[in-house]
C-alpha cells in the first residue's frame, strides 16, 4: 500500500494533505525532466540538435541585420565529453541581452512576431546550454562583440532551472579577431553515430541558403560550403494576421486588447489585408449569421388582392387626403418597382416617401405614422393579411393544392427552380404550401431568420411532404432549396456591436469569425516570408545532385491559423541517383532542413498520399514512397510553422498545409511525368530505329541484287518512316570548285526550328540567305538557323572548293528524331 492510499479511508485532511504536494513547476525543471521534446534524446541526437540550434539562431541574427553570414562549427573530443564551438559574424548580443538569451528558457525575439525566421519559440539555444550543463556540468563559454564596439564580452554560465534565471560564473571584457559576431562553447555528452544526419544538415543547409558561407570541423571531416551568391534572401518584413484561419480564443484575445471601439476599426486595425470595402463584408457575413436575414417577397402583382397603396392609406390618419395618396402611391410605386422586398427594405422605402411628401407637401410624417405605414404595407407583401379563409394556421399538414396564398406562389417559383425537374409539379405546390406555412406562423414577422431556422423549416415542409404525398424530398433538393431561398434574402442593416461588447461575447464572436473565414480577402502579403524560389530550388538540386531531370514549384501564398505560408516543392530524377530502393525526400522548414521524424512529417504523409505511378513512377501496392532514382524536395516556409514538438523536426498535419504540399509536389511531379513519357516514347523510337537500320541495308542490297539496279538510299527510307528529320548534304563540282547543299526534309508531324552548324576546312562564298560564317583557326563555321514546318523542306547553300572537309553539327531536335547523312564528305 502507497503512503497516499493509506492516507485513503480517512474522512479529514487529504485535500490538505494534496495539497501540501502541490507546487509551480519551472520551465527548466521541466524540459530538463522532457528534453526529448527538444530534441535531445540521445546523446548522437544531441550534439545534431545543439549543432542546429546554434547554427539556425547564426544565421537568423546575420540575415536579419544584413549580413552574409559566416559561420563556424567545431566538435572536438574533449576527454570523455564532446566539445561544440559555433561562431558566427552576426550583429552579436547586448551585454544585457545576452545572459537571458543563453540562460533562459522561453526567451527570445521571435516568438510574438509574424514574420518567417527559423527561430520561433526562444528555447533552442538555452535548451542546448540546459543539455550540456546537465550531461556535463560544465558551464556555457560565451563570446560576443557587438557591431562597432572595440572589445567582445565573454561570459561563463549555467541555467537554475528551479528559477529558470541565468547563473553567472564569469562576466569579462575580453578581445576577439571578429569585428562581430557571437562565439559559443559547449561541452556535452555525446557521440558521433549520427554523423551522417550531421553532415546531411550541413549540406542541406547550404543548398537552401546559398549566401551563406559554412565551414565544419569534426573529428573525422572538414568540409566547407563557399557562398554561391552574394544575395542575401529578400528581407522579410512583420506582418499582421490575415482573418482566414485565426482562431476563437486569439480574436478574443485581440478584442481585448485592442484599442479600437468599432468592429470595422478593429478589423482594419488589427488584420492584415482589411480595409473599409473588406472589413464592411466580414461585418455582412456577420450580420447574416449574428442576426440572420430578411426573407424579401415579390410585389404583389395587378390580379392579386394584396394593395399596398390602399393599405398604406388606410393606416395613415390625419395627414390629409392629398399628402396620404402621394405618401401611399410612393410607396406602393417604390415596392413595385423592386424585384422584391424585405422588412428592412420597406421600412427605408417608408421612410424616403415620407420624407419626399414631408418636403413637398409641408405636412409632418412622424415615427408612429411611418412604423404604421410600413407595418400595413409589409403585411401586405407578406401575405400576414391571410386570403385563405379556411386554412388552419395551427394544421402545418395542410396542404390544400387550392391554397395560393401569395408566399406559396413565391415559394413555389424558387422551389421549382431549385429541385429536379423529376418532381412533380403538385408536390413541389404542395411542399410550398407548407413552407409559406413556417412563414405565416412565424414569431418573427420581418421574416428575419438564419440559415439554421431556414433549414428548419425547409427540412420540416419536406418531412411532411415525405410522409403525406409519399414522395421522397432528399437532402439535396433540401439543400438546393435552403440555397435559392438565402440567396434571395436580405441581409439586415442593424449595426454590429461595439467591440467591448463583443469582446465578453463568446457566441457573437464566433459569428465574427466565422465572417472573416467566409469572406474573400486577398491573400496576404508575402513580404513576411522567405521562399527559396523554384529557380534555387532547381539550382540547389543541381548543385548536390547529378540527375537527368530536374523540376520545382513555387505556390502562391496561403493561409493557415492567420499566419501565412508557402509551400514549395522540387524533384530531380535520373542521372547518378541510386536507383535501388525508395526516393529520397528532402524536408525543409523555413530554410531549416528537417533531420528527425520523417514519419511523423506532414510532408511525407503527402509523398506517401500521391499516386505517383499516374507520374510514371514505380509504387509498390500503389501508396507509399515511391522507388527509383528520385529526390523530393519539399520546403514549408511560414510565419509560424506547426511543428509536431519543441524540437522541430517535424510539421503538424494542418489540412491547408498539406493540400498545398500536395499541390505543389503535383506541380513538380507533372513535369516529371512529362518528361519521363517523352523519354519512354523516344526509347521506343530509338528500338524501332535500331530494328530498321538493321533490317533496311538487307533488304536494300536482296532489292538490288533482284531488280539489278543500284542499292536505294536507306538513309532518306529511315527518316521516312520513323517521321524524322533528315539533314542531307548534296555537293555538286562546279568549275574549280563545288556547290554545297545541305537540305534538311522534316517527315515529322510538327514544325521544328533547327541550328545547324557545318563546319569547312576551306573558305566557303555565296552562302544563302540567312546563313554566317565566322572563322576560328583555318575552320570556317557556317551557321544557320532553319524553320521547317512539317512535311516541307529548307536548303542551305555554299560553294567551296572541291578539296573542303565538313563535318555537320545539328541542334534543336532530339537525336532520336534526327536522321544526318553526311557521308559524302571529302573526308
Ligand atoms: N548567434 C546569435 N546572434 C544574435 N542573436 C541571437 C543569437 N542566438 C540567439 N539570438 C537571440 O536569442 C533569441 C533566443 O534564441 P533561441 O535559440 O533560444 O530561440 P529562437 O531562435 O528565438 O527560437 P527557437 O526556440 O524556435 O529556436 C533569439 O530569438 C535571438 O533574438
Amino acid at each position: 500500500m502507497t503512503a497516499f492510499q493509506s492516507t485513503l479511508g480517512e474522512e479529514e485532511g487529504i485535500a490538505e494533505e494534496l495539497a501540501e504536494n502541490q507546487r509551480a513547476i519551472s520551465i527548466a525543471e521541466f524540459f530538463e525532466k522532457n528534453k526529448h521534446m527538444l530534441g535531445f534524446d540521445s546523446g548522437a541526437r544531441g550534439l545534431v540538435t545543439a549543432v542546429k540550434e546554434a547554427v539556425d539562431n547564426a544565421l537568423d541574427a546575420a540575415e536579419e541585420s544584413g549580413i552574409l553570414p559566416d559561420i563556424y562549427v567545431e566538435i572536438e573530443e574533449s576527454g570523455d565529453y564532446y566539445k561544440l564551438i559555433v561562431e558566427d559574424n552576426g550583429p552579436g548580443l547586448t551585454k544585457d541581452s545576452l545572459p537571458k538569451v543563453f540562460g533562459k528558457l522561453l526567451y527570445g525575439s521571435r516568438f510574438h512576431k509574424r514574420e518567417q525566421s527559423r527561430g520561433q519559440q526562444g528555447i533552442g539555444i538555452s535548451a542546448a546550454v540546459l543539455y550540456s550543463q546537465l550531461t556535463s556540468g560544465k558551464p556555457a563559454k560565451i563570446t560576443s562583440r557587438t557591431q562597432g564596439s572595440n572589445e567582445a564580452q565573454y561570459f561563463e554560465l549555467i541555467i537554475d532551472t528551479d528559477e529558470n534565471e541565468p547563473e553567472i560564473s564569469v562576466d569579462r571584457t575580453t578581445t576577439w579577431d571578429r569585428p562581430h559576431g557571437t562565439r559559443i562553447e559547449l561541452e556535452m555528452e555525446g557521440n558521433m553515430r549520427a554523423r551522417q544526419q550531421l553532415h546531411d544538415y550541413i549540406k542541406h543547409t547550404a543548398v537552401v541558403n546559398p549566401h551563406a558561407r559554412l565551414e565544419l570541423r569534426e573529428p573525422q571531416a572538414h568540409f566547407k560550403f563557399e557562398r554561391a551568391t552574394d544575395q542575401l534572401p529578400e528581407e522579410t518584413e512583420e506582418i499582421r494576421p490575415h482573418p482566414h484561419g485565426v482562431e476563437l480564443g486569439t480574436v478574443i484575445k485581440m478584442l481585448s486588447a485592442t484599442d479600437s471601439h468599432s468592429v470595422s476599426g478593429f478589423l482594419q486595425e488589427e488584420f492584415t489585408r482589411v480595409g473599409k470595402k473588406t472589413a464592411e463584408s466580414v461585418i455582412d457575413e456577420f450580420r447574416d449569421r449574428h442576426y440572420g436575414r430578411e426573407m424579401a417577397w415579390t410585389p404583389p402583382g395587378p390580379h392579386e388582392s394584396a394593395d399596398v397603396a390602399a393599405a398604406v392609406t388606410e393606416a395613415t390618419v390625419n395627414k390629409g387626403a392629398t399628402a396620404t395618396e402621394a405618401f401611399a402611391t410612393a410607396i406602393a410605386d417604390a415596392v413595385a418597382d423592386s424585384d422584391r422586398v424585405a422588412h428592412n427594405e420597406l421600412v427605408a422605402i417608408v421612410d424616403s416617401s415620407a420624407d419626399a411628401v414631408e418636403d413637398e407637401h409641408g405636412t409632418t410624417f412622424g415615427d408612429t405614422v411611418r412604423e404604421n405605414a410600413a407595418e400595413a404595407a409589409w403585411a401586405e407583401l407578406a401575405g400576414l393579411v391571410g386570403d385563405d379563409e379556411d386554412e388552419d394556421p395551427a394544421d402545418e399538414t395542410d396542404a390544400d393544392p387550392d391554397d395560393h396564398s401569395r408566399l406559396v406562389t413565391d415559394l413555389y417559383e424558387l422551389a421549382d427552380g431549385a429541385t429536379s425537374t423529376r418532381k412533380d409539379d403538385e408536390v413541389v405546390h404542395a411542399f410550398a404550401v407548407r413552407l409559406a406555412g413556417k412563414f405565416e406562423d412565424s414569431e418573427d414577422t420581418r421574416h428575419r431568420f438564419t440559415h439554421k431556422t431556414l433549414v428548419e423549416f425547409v427540412d420540416r415542409a419536406a418531412e411532411l411532404t415525405e410522409e403525406y404525398d409519399d414522395v421522397a424530398f432528399g437532402d439535396t433538393a433540401r439543400e438546393n432549396v435552403v440555397d435559392a431561398i438565402w440567396s434571395v434574402m436580405v441581409t439586415v442593416p442593424d449595426d454590429p456591436p461595439r467591440v467591448r461588447d463583443l469582446s465578453g461575447d463568446r457566441d457573437a464572436t464566433s459569428d465574427l469569425v466565422d465572417g472573416m473565414r467566409a469572406t474573400d480577402i486577398m491573400a496576404p502579403p508575402t513580404r513576411c516570408l522567405s521562399p527559396i524560389s523554384d529557380d534555387l530550388i532547381e539550382a540547389g538540386l543541381k548543385k548536390e545532385f547529378e540527375a537527368d531531370f530536374y523540376a520545382a514549384a513555387t505556390r502562391d501564398a496561403e493561409v493557415s491559423g492567420g499566419d501565412p505560408f508557402i509551400v514549395e516543392a522540387g524533384i530531380a530524377y535520373g542521372g547518378d541517383l541510386e536507383a535501388e530502393g525508395s526516393a529520397n525526400v528532402m524536408r525543409f522548414a523555413n530554410r531549416v532542413p528537417l533531420v528527425y521524424q520523417r514519419g511523423a512529417c506532414a510532408t511525407t504523409d503527402v509523398v506517401k498520399s500521391i499516386g505517383w505511378r499516374n507520374y510514371g513512377l514505380d509504387q509498390p501496392g500503389g501508396s507509399g514512397v515511391p522507388n527509383g532514382p528520385v529526390v523530393i524536395m519539399i520546403h514549408v516556409a511560414s510565419t509560424n510553422v506547426p511543428f509536431t514538438s519543441e524540437s522541430k523536426d517535424a510539421v503538424a498535419n494542418v489540412p491547408e498545409i498539406e493540400d498545398e504540399i500536395e499541390l505543389a509536389i503535383r506541380e513538380a511531379a507533372r513535369e516529371l511525368k512529362s518528361y519521363l513519357n517523352k523519354r519512354r516514347s523516344m526509347q521506343k523510337r530509338r528500338k524501332k530505329q535500331n530494328v530498321l537500320g538493321k533490317i533496311l541495308p538487307e533488304m536494300a542490297t536482296k532489292v538490288a541484287e533482284v531488280t539489278g539496279r543500284a542499292e536505294p538510299d536507306i538513309d532518306d527510307a529511315i527518316a521516312r518512316i520513323m517521321n524524322n528529320v533528315l539533314v542531307e548534304r548534296r555537293l555538286e563540282e562546279n568549275g574549280d570548285g563545288q556547290t554545297v547543299e545541305v537540305v534538311v526534309e522534316n517527315h515529322s508531324s510538327t514544325n521544328e526550328s533547327l541550328a545547324v552548324t557545318d563546319i569547312v576546312s576551306a573558305e566557303p562564298s555565296n552562302l544563302s540567305d540567312g546563313a554566317t560564317v565566322v572563322e576560328m583557326d583555318g575552320e570556317w563555321f557556317v551557321k544557320w538557323d532553319a524553320d521547317v514546318s512539317s512535311g516541307d523542306e529548307a536548303v542551305l547553300t555554299y560553294e567551296v572548293s572541291t578539296d573542303a572537309a565538313f563535318d555537320i553539327d545539328v541542334d534543336g531536335v532530339e537525336a532520336e528524331k534526327l536522321t544526318v547523312t553526311d557521308t559524302e564528305t571529302n573526308q
